[in-house]
């Protein structure tokens, strides 16, 4: 253990009771023919490592360290990490059935999880020296935010319209993944519209007054981190949300997804901006001041399990919350088990298990759904497009009532 530091203490202590899967939940998704998982493993997570060598002038034991990791995982056996990671104890258990095996056996939400991992080990992101906490995605994320406009509402429309409008751009937002530079398919080209939208139940969840504090478990950084502190600034504004806690990665993880470093980045970002976006970000500022925006960096955030495994504190936390918003497609994944479900499975039923109301704003960018009308799935169906994985569609899912 000497000189590195330890990512965070275990994520994952015994689940809460009542949150195991059913005995009759299907199959983890995985990576076999035609799958999504399958195209991550072969094509974007090798292209990723070869991006991130050659954007930095990493030194030789860097350079074979991720050399190393794409052959492992093209035709090797997946390793755990180096005898002097601070977590190797918590994830040798965690990895126990999987270690010694191809990559492509293990299931895709635990091996692309740890794949991040690896490839923070490999530039020695947790390793005190020179590049100890270097972000290896911030050349990416810098990028995209630099070219970001914000577009704060004109306060000209109905109020429904208005906040109706801010968390489409909050689901929408969720388009502007990083991890999309890296795959052969590109970024999405057009909006398809929703599979399923439930945005009225979000609405009266928060609309049924009483101390409400509202949970926003984040997920990129950047263009969609923005439209989701335009939707936080709204419902503390109006008074929708007595409080907020925003959840973060507690290190970089899946690109781009968003840490504290990438918050700060936004709210210059929006300081830096004309006019009401400026006002925004002081009265952002001055919340996370009062405590009124609380921030999080729990490290279950960047564990290779679904929700159902979180921790008793996590739980807690969630229980106590008026609606939990979970952003993006990877929360999505853990919140109903990365899943061979059938499409038209109810959310409701899905997310039973959950300790309070939760909400899912998501592009679909990977295989598993739920709760979508069968009437809705043989029209997305018969398109022939590639609804599913490449980001074109949305949905607003729900369960309001526990
Ligand atoms: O959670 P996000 O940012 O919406 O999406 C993460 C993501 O790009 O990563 C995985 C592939 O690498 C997919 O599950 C998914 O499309």
């Amino acid at each position: 253990m000497a000189g590195r530091t330890d990512p965070g203490s275990d994520p994952r202590e015994p689940a809460a009771p009542g949150f195991a899967l059913p005995p009759d939940a299907p199959e983890p998704l995985g990576n076999g023919p035609g799958g999504y998982g399958r195209r991550v493993l072969r094509e974007r997570t090798p292209t990723l490592i070869t991006e991130v060598r050659d954007r930095h002038p990493y030194g030789p034991g860097q350079r074979r360290a991720l050399d190393a990791l794409r052959e492992e995982i093209a035709s090797g056996a997946m390793r755990p990490l180096g005898e002097g990671a601070p977590d190797r104890a918590r994830w040798d258990r965690w990895g126990a059935a999987y270690f010694g095996r191809p990559w492509a056996d293990v299931p895709f939400l635990w091996w692309e999880s740890y794949f991040y991992r690896r490839l923070l080990e490999a530039v020695e992101f947790f390793t005190p020296g020179p590049w100890f906490w270097v972000d290896p995605f911030e050349y990416w994320k810098t990028a995209e935010l630099r070219d970001a406009t914000v577009a704060v509402p004109a306060h000209r429309r109905p109020a429904a319209d208005e906040r109706q409008a801010l968390l489409l751009a909050s689901l929408w937002g969720n388009q502007a993944d990083l991890g999309f530079l890296f795959g052969a398919a590109g970024g999405p080209a057009a909006s398809g519209g929703l599979v399923a939208d439930d945005g009225a139940l979000v609405w009266s969840a928060l609309d049924a007054g009483g101390p409400d504090h509202v949970a926003v478990v984040a997920d990129n950084a950047g263009r969609e981190l923005l439209a989701d502190l335009l939707l936080i600034d709204h419902l503390l504004h109006t008074g929708l949300a007595a409080r907020v806690t925003l959840h973060l990665k507690p290190h970089p993880y899946y690109v781009s997804d968003a840490t504290t470093a990438d918050l700060v980045a936004c709210l210059r970002h929006l300081a830096a901006a004309d006019g009401e976006a400026a006002a925004v970000e002081r009265r952002l500022s001055e919340t996370i001041g009062t405590g009124r925006l609380r921030l999080r960096a729990h490290a279950f955030f960047c564990a290779p399990w679904s929700y159902h495994h979180m921790p008793a504190d996590l739980a807690e936390e969630f229980g106590g919350r008026t609606l939990t918003i979970m952003k993006g497609d990877l929360n999505y994944r853990r919140l109903v088990g990365d899943l061979a479900w059938p499409p038209t499975t109810p959310f409701a039923e899905v997310t039973a298990y959950f300790p309070g109301p939760v909400a899912a704003l998501r592009t679909l960018k990977s295989d598993v759904v739920t709760g979508v009308d069968a009437a809705t799935l043989s029209s997305l169906d018969a398109s022939g497009g590639d609804w599913r994985t490449s980001g074109t569609h949305g949905l607003i899912q729900a369960r309001v009532s526990t």
